[in-house]
């Protein structure tokens, strides 16, 4: 049997009304693909607590959790993904791409022009209808 994995990850816009958008690295799981950057819920962690604490990890600046924009679940060839999309504002810092290999900001209409994660075209699909 596959084993789900609970993933958090960030929608963050900015006063542009631009999303952030992240590449996974080449040495990355799902590699080379856009995502929303986040990270894996660790054991006895609520998702808000988990994506404040994966953005300090992976984008070195603080977040705060305002709401769950899209929640999904995804089989990939060998997990199934339970992907919680929150929406987030920064509170302090500017990110950085200390793991991505690439960090940009897109505007909605522009979204469907990176290879997204699979697990993440639902919630992309959201932002492009302007919710
Ligand atoms: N962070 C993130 N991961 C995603 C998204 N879409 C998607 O399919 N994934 C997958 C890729 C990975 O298989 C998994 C998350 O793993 P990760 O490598 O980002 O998690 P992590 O930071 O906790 O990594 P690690 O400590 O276990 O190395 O979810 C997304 O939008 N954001």
């Amino acid at each position: 049997m596959k084993k789900t994995v609970k993933v958090v990850a960030s929608m963050i816009e900015n006063e542009h009304n631009e999303i952030l958008c992240a590449l996974r690295s080449p040495n990355m799981l799902i590699p080379n693909m856009w995502e929303f950057p986040g990270g894996k819920v660790e054991k006895d962690e609520d998702i808000y607590t988990a994506i404040v604490r994966e953005i300090e990890e992976e984008l070195r600046c603080k977040v705060e959790a305002k709401g769950l924009f899209h929640e999904h679940t995804h089989e990939y060839g060998t997990f199934i993904i339970n992907l919680s999309v929150i929406t987030c504002n920064i509170i302090e810092g500017i990110p950085v791409a200390a793991e991505h290999a690439k960090l940009i900001w897109l505007k909605r209409e522009s979204l469907c022009s990176l290879k997204w994660a699979p697990a993440d075209i639902p919630a992309v699909k959201k932002l492009m209808n302007g919710q």
